[in-house]
């Protein structure tokens, strides 16, 4: 394996590396960094926890320092938390070049990212949102001169999601010079190469590590197979297992929605764990400050929507649990990914019910490993098992007494607005379109009753004029 000097790497940041704990190259960094030096564009695909940050992180810093100047770098990220996280690497790495960086993310108030954005700094950080808002409403910053533009989790940023990025995009990517380095980078990058023609990338540099599996070795995988009603009492006594038996681990607990990670937190401090929670409708401020209080461990579980499967870099969590079993393979292995990080091991256990084991089997198929299954006592589950169905209905029907709903109808409307659209309009058209759905489907049923009646009509006939046959025939011997 090279070292970093070998790659092109100054001593300056080999020195800073080294105060890193970051010694030697990883492999995504080994391959893909010569690459970016040389100024060719990169996509990096590399399991998580392998470094792909410092892979760009790095060579950008090296040519920032040949030829100072702002805005040098744009990096792309399709989450606020992960974009604090990349400056944050920018920034300590940048140290001696007294780095001016800019994080503008949603959330955060408008008007000071302008004024940060009119200074000039060396490199921003943006989720595609609010970088668009910016480049749509004010002419104070150019980024005509960017030399560097980087897609964090590329394949999440190209692809039509929940949270579609591809409207913003297109602005961002019509303010910057088409003669640029591009550099994608990404656990899960493979679906994605049809997008390079979009992204004007020239002849890529592809790197993918050589691996069978798509998780790493040094993670644990487990499932436990539970009915539905039982789920809650398997995850509170896992967490009393875990919590019981070490003192420096630290948990996240993924759920699907925002409303059942608020319902499980107010669950899980009802039995004194030590919880907090990460999901889209808290206020951006208490989202970092929760985060930070995760990392610092003052709270040694969090509990999150997918907004924290991607990227988020905390060495102290042990344990990841799937609180529902992901619908898409590469959402959980972005989510086990949060740990085994850096070499590190980790446990992952996924909670499955009956109706989720083909998503097991669609994982296991994409990721290229299997499951086993996590011993639990079930008669230890059993005792705690009324207890912990009644606090968690406790805690449901408190939160219904909250505006907890009304909040996200709100903020529903908030996000519509902010794309243009009427709300009311759009309530109308939904309507007008269940409307027709729902003719549609009384007029199917129809027809399959009537072909179900035709189809019974007949066999009644069938089965009468065989039975008058058969009498004749009777009859006649
Ligand atoms: N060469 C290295 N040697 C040791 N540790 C490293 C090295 N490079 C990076 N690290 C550390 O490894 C950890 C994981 O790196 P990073 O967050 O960049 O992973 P990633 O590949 O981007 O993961 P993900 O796909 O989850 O985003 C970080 O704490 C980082 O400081």
């Amino acid at each position: 394996m090279s070292d970093f000097s070998s790659l092109g790497l100054s001593d300056w940041l080999i020195k800073q590396c080294k105060q890193l704990g970051i010694n030697k190259p990883t492999p995504v960094q080994e391959n893909c960094m010569p690459a970016i030096l040389e100024g060719r564009d990169c996509m990096g695909c590399a399991k998580t926890g392998s470094g792909k940050t410092a892979a760009f992180v790095l060579p950008v810093l090296q040519k920032l320092s040949g030829d100072p100047y702002g805005i040098f770098c744009l990096v792309l990220t399709p989450t606020r938390e992960l974009a604090y996280q990349i400056a944050e690497q920018f920034r300590v790495l940048g140290k001696p070049l007294g780095l001016r960086d800019c994080i503008v993310v949603g959330g955060m108030d408008m008007v000071s990212q302008a004024l940060e954005l009119s200074n000039q700094p060396h490199v921003v950080v943006a989720t595609p949102g609010r970088l668009a808002d910016h480049i749509r409403s004010s002419n104070t910053f150019s980024m005509r001169k960017i030399q560097f533009l980087i897609l964090d989790e590329a394949d999440r940023l190209l692809e039509q999601g929940c949270t579609d990025f591809t409207k913003d995009l297109e602005v961002i990517l019509g303010v910057l010079p088409t003669k640029r380095q591009t550099l994608l980078f990404s656990a899960t990058l493979t679906d994605t190469l049809q997008d390079l023609k979009r992204l004007a990338m020239n002849k890529p540099f592809f790197w993918e590590s050589t691996s069978e599996t798509r998780t790493v070795e040094e993670l644990d995988q487990r499932y436990i197979l539970t009915p539905e009603k039982v789920k809650d009492a398997y995850l509170v006594h896992l967490i009393q297992t875990f919590t019981d038996e070490h003192d420096d681990w630290s948990i996240i607990i993924f759920t699907n929605t925002c409303k059942s990670c608020q319902i499980l937190t107010m669950m899980l401090r009802q039995f004194d764990f030590p919880t907090i929670s990460l999901h889209s409708m808290m206020k951006q401020k208490q989202r970092f400050a929760n985060l930070s209080m995760f990392k610092a461990s003052v709270y040694k579980i969090l509990i999150a929507t997918d907004i924290a499967a991607r990227g988020l870099d905390i060495p102290t969590v042990q344990v990841v649990i799937n609180h529902n079993t992901p619908g898409l393979p590469k959402t959980y292995i972005h989510r086990v990914g949060r740990t085994a990080r850096a070499g590190r091991n980790g446990v992952s256990i996924t909670l499955v019910t009956q109706y989720d084991i083909h998503l097991v089997h669609a994982i296991e198929e994409q990721s290229q490993t299997k499951m086993k299954e996590f011993a639990v006592e079930e008669k230890e589950v059993l005792k705690i098992l009324t207890q912990v169905n009644v606090t968690k209905r406790e805690c449901e029907i408190r939160l219904e007494s909250t505006d907890f709903d009304e909040k996200k109808e709100i903020n529903k409307r908030k996000q519509m607005i902010l794309e243009g659209k009427d709300p009311d309009m759009e309530a109308k058209r939904k309507a007008e379109l269940e409307k027709i759905r729902s003719q549609k489907r009384k007029f199917k049923e129809r027809i399959q009753k009537n072909i179900e009646g035709q189809k019974r009509g007949e066999l009644k006939r069938k089965f009468k004029s065989k039975n008058i046959k058969k009498k004749t025939k009777q009859g006649t011997d």
